[in-house]
């Protein structure tokens, strides 16, 4: 039996995002969840979701966007149940607890997925995730180049950094993280670090402050669970099999590639948009479409379930500085 439950994300004018206290008589009783519930038999995704905001907070919604899509199977009553959540953009009145339930507005960054029943773990990341990664380029030399054009990137909005260099030695990409970690701490950027699996396990790199890990995709098919040490841990999926397993690990986020013909892995077949989406929308946890894409490609990925995109060209660079390069 499928079971269909849609949540809406409601956001104040400070970011904060709105969550209410499940009752004491229900499965995940105390527990904090988006507001929201089960659709009608017949009833359209966004019309349901009206009808529980309008039920449960005495709101009218006027428009919402999908953020994830999320699933458990429940072996014992072979039941699955399908949660989709909206970022809801636009809606009329003032959300009061009309069922009696208490509400919290939190920073999405503070909310805490042990305080949640379990699905809601991905969405929780999906609200803390930007919708632009970069992967840095192999750093060619002019270490003093690379990290000043790190900080154009950054001035740009970018929040989340890959630092990938796989030429350096540990030693080599140590000292170049520690200047990357400080210009993206000024930039309130979270960091991941792409290096070998062995390297991070034996804490190569734990003096440098606030870094995630990024594991390739090989690196990813050796963990059975997720390592206690990274705050944020990013995985490379190639296939719906990388992605269960990402997911198995509770690893936080998946770059999906490559989405389109790429000059980094020009053998590597590309997986094209509608394949992209069919793998997006059972992955559980949020993805990033890589391959071949740039900020111009970001609505269309979202359209496609994605969280947004990553890339090294399409992102370390913006294009009035293509444009200049060019010219
Ligand atoms: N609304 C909501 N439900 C969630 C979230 N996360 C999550 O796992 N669920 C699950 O989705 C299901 C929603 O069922 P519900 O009982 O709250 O739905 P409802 O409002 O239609 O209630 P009703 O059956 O009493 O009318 C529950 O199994 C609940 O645990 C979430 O963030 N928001």
């Amino acid at each position: 039996m499928i079971l269909t439950v849609v949540a809406g994300v409601i956001t104040d004018s400070s970011g904060r995002v709105l969550i209410t206290q499940r009752r004491a008589d229900v499965p995940f009783a105390g527990c904090w969840e988006f507001p929201g519930g089960k659709l009608n038999p017949q009833e359209a995704p966004l019309a349901g979701l009206a009808r529980e905001l309008t039920e449960e907070l005495g709101i009218t919604l006027t428009a919402a966007q999908p953020l994830i899509t999320v699933h458990h199977d429940n072996p014992l009553t072979q039941r699955r149940l399908w949660l989709s959540v909206y970022r809801v953009t636009a809606y009329h009145g003032q959300p009061n607890g009309c069922e009696g339930q208490p509400l919290r507005w939190c920073d999405p960054q503070t909310l805490d997925p042990a305080e949640f029943p379990p699905l809601d773990r991905p969405v929780i990341r999906a609200l803390q995730l930007p919708n632009l990664s970069l992967i840095t380029p192999e750093p060619t030399g002019d270490v003093a180049a690379f990290v000043r054009q790190l900080e154009r990137a950054l001035q740009t909005g970018i929040q989340l950094v890959q630092l990938r260099a796989k030429s350096l030695t540990d030693g080599e990409f140590a000292q170049l993280a520690q200047q990357v970690s400080g210009m993206c701490q000024q930039y309130s950027a979270q960091l991941v670090f792409n290096r070998p699996l062995a390297s991070l396990q034996r804490g190569t790199f734990n003096a440098i402050a606030h870094h995630g890990w990024h594991l390739t995709a090989a690196d990813l098919s050796q963990l059975t669970q997720r390592p206690t040490a990274p705050a944020l841990l990013g995985v490379s999926c190639h296939t719906a099999a990388d992605l269960r397993h990402a997911a198995q690990v509770e690893a936080d986020y998946a770059l999906l590639s490559p989405v389109q013909p790429t000059r980094s892995h020009p053998d590597a077949q590309p997986l094209g948009w509608e394949q992209f989406s069919q793998l997006v929308a059972t992955a559980n946890l949020p993805v990033y479409a890589l391959g071949g894409v740039g900020r111009e490609h970001l609505i269309h990925a979202q359209q496609c379930g994605a969280q947004g995109i990553a890339a090294i060209r399409g992102l370390w660079r913006d294009q009035s500085q293509h444009q200049a390069t060019a010219a």
